[in-house]
């Protein structure tokens, strides 16, 4: 127990809802570090991240849960629907992000995963985008209707506004424990992880609609010499196409990917970083269970 508050309070909380109402953005704008990555394109967050946040009264350790697939159907999708249900029985809290004032059939896929017996908070993010302020109580009482949440609470994750008091709530139900984390722990996943989600992000960002998001990263090798790390990646795609998209003209492309995967990198990890980079074609990956196991989606 923390000697000078004892009510200090510590808790797991995972994030769920359909992808691209930004959850991975609320995680980031609470937990203040990139740790995990954001994309205009729908489903790039793919493993479980630990976001911590920790102030005088509590510890928030945040699940970000991957977007819950709805469309397709295959080993890596299923494996990732799998992920979220996990991550929700583990947690004290569960927030169920849906955007602004609108709740589709997608969302409604989701409420049909809600645990019971966790109290689930509902957030409602983008508020910055709804005009109509008025339809804001009246939509909220059709909320209570069809799920029985411990609180709903309007935010916007990108400008923070009602974030605090989101943390407020969250707090009322994480029970009374010690940290678990020290206070500066951005995230438990490792600097390798964090590398081959930066490179991941940066093909996402930079190589336009063409590629989908079945390339994926591995890290062959990451040393680390004092401050300088050298980290050795090899970005998979399913085709010969994509990896020329991803190469560019006289590589220029992936000079571009890895220049600012690089500086992402050095933000991050406070040191110099040599990044090399290649692209290797690798069919029906998403299939294939052995590689999704070596790429650490099991
Ligand atoms: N206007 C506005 N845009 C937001 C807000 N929160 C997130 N966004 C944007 O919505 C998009 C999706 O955000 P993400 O945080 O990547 O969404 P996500 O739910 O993590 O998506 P997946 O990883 O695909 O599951 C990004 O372009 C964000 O900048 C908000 O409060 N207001």
């Amino acid at each position: 127990m923390n000697p000078s508050n004892p009510d200090f309070r510590t808790g797991y909380i995972a994030i769920i809802g359909r992808p691209n109402v930004g959850k991975s953005t609320l995680t980031n704008h609470i937990v203040g570090a990139k740790v995990s990555i954001t994309s205009r394109k729908a489903q790039t967050t793919r493993h479980r991240i630990h976001g911590i946040y920790t102030d005088a009264d509590a510890q928030y350790i945040f699940v970000d849960t991957p977007g819950f697939q709805t469309q397709y159907d295959s080993a890596l999708n299923r494996g990732m629907n799998k992920t979220v249900v996990d991550a929700l029985h583990s947690t004290d809290v569960v927030l169920f992000v849906i955007e602004g004032t609108r709740f589709d059939s997608r969302d409604q896929k989701v409420v049909d995963l809600l645990p019971k017996d966790i109290p689930v908070i509902l957030v409602l993010n983008k508020q910055d985008l709804v005009k109509d302020k008025d339809s804001l109580l009246p939509f909220m009482a059709e909320m209570n209707e069809i799920f029985p949440f411990a609180a709903i609470v309007p935010i916007s994750a990108r400008n923070g506004e009602q974030v605090p008091r989101l943390l407020t709530t969250i707090r009322s139900y994480l029970p009374v424990a010690e940290a678990m984390f020290d206070e500066d722990d951005i995230t438990d996943k490792s600097e390798r992880f964090l590398a081959a989600e930066m490179v991941r992000e940066k093909v996402f960002r930079l190589s336009g609609e063409e590629v989908p998001y079945s390339a994926s990263v591995m890290i062959e090798k990451f040393e680390q010499e004092g401050d300088m790390r050298r980290v050795f990646a090899t970005i998979l795609v399913d085709k010969e196409n994509q990896k020329a998209i991803i190469i560019g003209h006289q590589g220029s492309k992936l000079k571009e990917i890895g220049t600012a995967a690089r500086l992402d990198m050095e933000r991050l990890f406070g040191g110099k970083v040599y990044l090399e980079l290649w692209v290797k074609v690798k069919g029906g990956w998403a299939d294939s269970e052995r590689i999704l196991k070596q790429l650490g989606y099991d």
